[in-house]
């Protein structure tokens, strides 16, 4: 299997309409693979705006609609596809939940998110994610035949250890499905993305819906891809666009050489366990 590979980051304008969502992300879902994406993304809560109030009416089962949506075109795009999330429900539960998919349209893994977001910075921003949903208890990691990669969702990004145990179990590749907003995206959205990199070397792409200034809820946007070397190496404004990023293995080992972290960890002293 090739040790280059492109990535295409969907940064999808995300209305109240489900239907309307899920044929948009169809239609770029095929021209990201007519562009030679092997890989492709789309952002947190695609189906459904991003809000407490939204995730009760717009959850589905899995399988449902969305994903079903879902499935089709990666089959018909023979590509993998990691399906941003949605809410789902289960057993009177509701989660934020990614599904991935491979070039046959299976389902190959299923990720919800471990970190609710709930923060309050006074005057400025609030969000209490738990009100509505149940956190995920599981980290997950599927191959392509590229590389290994890992998911995780938006929050879970400021959660330095996940990306740390997927590194660990081989992965080249961290995706995260996120909305940030305007108070945290301008401040953190790059950086973390940088972080996690700059800590494993390897790459990290952060997936956002495009910007509703009439949303209740104001994505940051800016879909984004860092190389192992920190560097942003694609990057998209607030606006709807689908963003391509080329992998390429061989210079992670290169990084991963000259700077040797890996073999340099002093496991006598500490360890994440
Ligand atoms: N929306 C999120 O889950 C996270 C976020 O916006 C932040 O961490 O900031």
């Amino acid at each position: 299997m090739a040790s280059a590979f492109r990535i295409a980051l969907i940064q999808l304008a995300v209305t109240a309409n489900k239907v309307e969502n899920l044929t948009r992300a169809s239609k770029l879902i095929s021209e990201a693979a007519k562009s030679g994406a092997k890989i492709i993304s789309l952002p947190e809560c695609f189906n459904s705006p991003y809000g407490t109030k939204y995730f009760p009416e717009y959850a589905e089962k899995i399988p449902g609609q969305s994903t079903e949506s879902l499935s089709k075109a990666a089959k018909d795009n023979e590509v993998f596809l990691v399906g941003g999330s949605i809410p789902e429900e289960d057993n009177g539960k509701l989660y934020n939940t990614c599904t991935v998919y491979n070039p046959k349209g299976e389902m190959i893994a299923k990720h919800r998110k471990i970190h609710l977001f709930d923060i309050d910075i006074p005057g400025k921003f609030k969000f209490k994610e738990s009100d509505a949903l149940s956190p995920g208890n599981t980290l997950t990691v599927f191959d392509t035949g590229f590389c290994k990669v890992g998911i995780a969702i938006c929050y879970d990004i400021r959660f330095a250890e996940i990306a740390q145990l997927y590194c660990k179990q081989g992965c080249g590749l961290l995706l995260y499905p996120g909305a940030f907003n305007m108070t945290t995206g301008p401040a953190h959205w790059e950086i973390l993305q940088k972080a996690r990199a700059l800590d494993n070397q390897l790459y990290v792409a952060a997936i956002s819906p495009a910007r509703d200034e009439t949303a209740s809820y104001i994505a940051w946007g800016h879909t984004s891809a860092v190389n192992p070397w920190g560097e942003v190496i694609a990057k998209a404004n607030h606006e709807e666009k689908i963003v391509y990023a080329d992998i390429d293995l061989a210079y992670m080992n290169e990084v991963r050489q000259q700077i040797p972290l890996q073999h340099q960890r002093r496991h006598d002293l500490y360890q994440v366990l």
